[in-house]
């Protein structure tokens, strides 16, 4: 579902029933402010310059990642305290810990990030050491979070985010059906459940100098293998 943070009821809302949540004016403009300020002071890694991200996004631009500071992580774990992501995160059996991960993210230009569904298959690639049964199994990421703190955003701009419904066709292939296209409007949140096949398309030429700023990342569970 989508709608403006003030009209959302998240006791009565369920990850189970709507696997997909957009909230609107999540983030007032100072608060945006204090990321965005934060941002400003963050060491960026371009996606070229990270071995996961390049394996994993060919062709996607060169779009700048960082760590999230300490600071702007509490304020974000506090004010995503909602008891519906608590709620879908704890009905998983058998959870030996829970985990997250956010971090920043700066579109330009030309840059995309392509179909994928959040299972992170190049990373457990990497980890895995050959021959060997790792000793417990990897943390699965169960709710992913995006929310965007840019001032602006002009339809003209691109850098939708694309979710899909993926289909099973009779011959046993799967079809993708867009199922939400979302302009990345500042102080918005979008949380949707994992996997879920989702892009953020191109962001256009017409941005010029405008960047696509947001934050990105997971609640995660870890299993008793
Ligand atoms: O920026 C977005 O809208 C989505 C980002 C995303 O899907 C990811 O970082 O895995
Ligand atoms: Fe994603």
């Amino acid at each position: 579902m989508k709608t403006r943070f003030k009209e959302f009821n998240p006791k009565k809302f369920s990850f189970h029933k709507d696997p997909v949540l957009v909230l609107e004016d999540f983030w007032s403009k100072e608060e945006r402010d204090t990321f965005l300020a934060a941002m400003a002071q963050a060491e960026w890694k371009k996606r070229s310059e990270i071995q996961a991200t390049d394996l994993a996004f060919p062709n996607c631009g060169d779009w700048l990642k960082a760590q999230i500071a300490p600071t702007e992580g509490s304020v974000l774990l506090n004010r995503m305290a909602l008891p519906c992501i608590a709620d879908y995160i704890e009905s998983f059996p058998r959870i030996k810990q829970r985990h997250m991960g956010f971090s920043y993210y700066s579109y330009g230009a030309g840059d995309c990030l392509s179909t994928h569904d959040d299972t992170d298959e190049q990373y457990a690639r990497m980890d895995a050491v050959p021959g060997q049964t790792p000793q417990s199994l990897p943390p699965q990421r169960r709710i992913a979070v995006v929310s965007y703190f840019h001032h602006e955003w002009n339809p003209d701009w691109g850098g939708e985010l694309i979710v899909y419904d993926s289909r099973k066709k009779k011959d046993g292939q799967v079809r993708l059906e867009v199922s939400y296209c979302l302009e990345p409007k500042p102080g918005s949140i979008v949380f949707f459940t994992v996997p879920r096949f989702h892009r953020v398309c191109r962001v256009d030429p017409l941005a010029n100098e405008h960047r696509r700023m947001s934050i990105a990342g997971w609640f995660m569970t870890e299993h008793y293998s």
